[in-house]
């Protein structure tokens, strides 16, 4: 039987004029449905198309919940130009991940001050209360350094960067801080200080001209060793905590790109630095908010009720080390991501070289703060601290100038003027 035609399905027979009629009446039905049909599939099209987009906005959000896209268009261009801008004779153009940081904003200012040009990044995360991190950032925004909000994760948002600006150096400070919250978030470690580093790395491995790169270790890559004090040469093998462990795989990695692409790279180990506009999960800040609330404080013990001790080192003497860093660092030897020749490594501890005693800091506060702790000692868990710590500084003494002048008794009394005028207990300006 053969088959009928879309239009011989809707034309029922009925005779004469009639038939005319209800002809038209269905052709006109037909164009109708016709009409229907395809908008019915325009439709799905369209569902279609925004299923698979959200589908892909899904994907991007999952696989990087921690990038921002704060950033992007001719005004934030704008922006980050104008704050790379060099104002002295052979000055730097540094990028500065962590710029809202502790660290961060302190060399963030230093360099500005002499005149660099400097672009700050930060993910302003969570960890602690981020009203400190944007405080820091009004200051540096006052000095004029914009600050781009993203993640060191995002490398569509460091290639741009690279692409409109020619950075001579990198100052490396972003990273997933402190030793006993590693227990609590591990991922985090790994999203910043290993995933985030290699994001940045093989940008910095891409650009071009390649910048030299000063980057932000850790005391804590010398982990349960017992011989004091620590020199860059000693083991580092046997890290007590997952952070430490991330620090010293960031010294690997990092030689990993110097080796094959030419960056050159300096690794500083910091020693529990501090001073004003520190972090809050600082042992040394911590028992400050707690002496001035009334609130207990808790002192860990060694084993034997031996006292904790820590090479304190004041942010300022840092500051020095980091600069004194980006001043000797030389340049990267790649271009267009191949290594041209050797290129520069190093590591250098940045201490105090004067260890201090837990109860002795808080001593020292007590002190400062007018006003006595309530103090509970109990034998330090098992989370990632180690005993002591004690740096050798003679290396980065010899090839950097590093003398460190400050004492834990003057830095905390920096530190407590600052914390009482921040925090509001008095009305003493802090001034950076
Ligand atoms: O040099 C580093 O590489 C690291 O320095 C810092 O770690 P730490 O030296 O452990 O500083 P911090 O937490 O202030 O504890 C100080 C002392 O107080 C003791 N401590 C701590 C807390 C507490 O409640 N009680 C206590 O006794 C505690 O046992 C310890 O003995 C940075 O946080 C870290 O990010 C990293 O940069």
């Amino acid at each position: 039987m053969p088959s009928l035609s879309e239009e011989e399905l809707f034309l029922t027979s009925k005779p004469g004029k009639s038939k005319d009629k209800s002809h038209t009446m269905h052709r006109h039905f037909h164009r109708c449905f016709a009409s229907t049909s395809t908008m019915f599939l325009w439709a799905l099209f369209l569902v279609a198309l925004t299923a698979s987009y959200l589908s892909f906005q899904s994907f991007v959000d999952n696989s990087s919940k921690y990038l921002s896209t704060a950033w992007g268009g001719i005004q934030w261009e704008k922006q980050v130009r104008a704050s790379a801008q060099i104002h002295r004779t052979n000055g730097f153009s540094v990028l500065v991940t962590g710029a809202a940081g502790f660290v961060g904003t302190h060399v963030s200012l230093a360099l500005k001050k002499r005149g660099d040009g400097i672009v700050g990044l930060d993910n302003f995360n969570n960890y602690y209360d981020p009203t400190l991190k944007k405080a820091r950032k009004s200051i540096l925004n006052s000095h004029n350094i914009f600050i781009v909000e993203g993640d060191i994760n995002d490398a569509r948002m460091l290639a741009k960067l690279f692409d409109i600006v020619a950075f001579t150096h990198v100052m490396h400070l972003a990273a997933q801080a402190g030793v006993r919250y590693a227990m609590k978030n591990p991922n985090s470690y790994v999203h910043s200080n290993i995933a985030g580093l290699v994001t940045l790395l093989e940008e910095c491995k891409n650009a071009n001209p390649q910048p030299a790169i000063v980057w932000a270790s850790s005391s804590s890559v010398y982990g349960l060793n017992e011989k004091v004090p620590f020199s860059e040469s000693d083991r580092t093998d046997q890290p007590a905590s997952l952070y430490a462990a991330t620090k010293k795989a960031g010294e690997e990695i990092t030689h990993t790109y110097n080796h094959i692409y030419g960056l050159s790279v300096t690794g500083l180990r910091f020693f529990t630095v501090y001073g004003p506009w520190g972090r809050p999960d600082m042992a040394y800040f911590s028992f400050t908010r707690n002496i001035l609330q009334g609130k207990p404080i808790t002192i860990y013990r060694g084993k034997n009720r031996v006292d904790l001790a820590r090479d304190f080192t004041y942010i300022d003497d840092i500051v020095k080390g980091c600069m004194a860093s980006l001043d000797t660092a030389k340049n990267s030897t790649g271009s267009g991501g191949k290594k041209q020749g050797p290129a520069q490594y190093r590591i250098f501890n940045l201490g105090n070289t004067s260890p201090v005693t837990v109860p002795m800091m808080v001593g020292i506060l007590e002190k400062h703060l007018k006003n006595k702790a309530k103090k509970n000692f109990i034998e330090m868990p098992g989370n990632g601290d180690v005993p002591f710590t004690h740096a050798n500084i003679s290396s980065a003494r010899t090839e950097l100038g590093y003398k460190p002048t400050t004492d834990l008794q003057t830095g905390l009394k920096k530190f407590v003027r600052w914390y009482l005028s921040y925090s509001g207990y008095n009305h003493d300006k802090f001034v950076m």
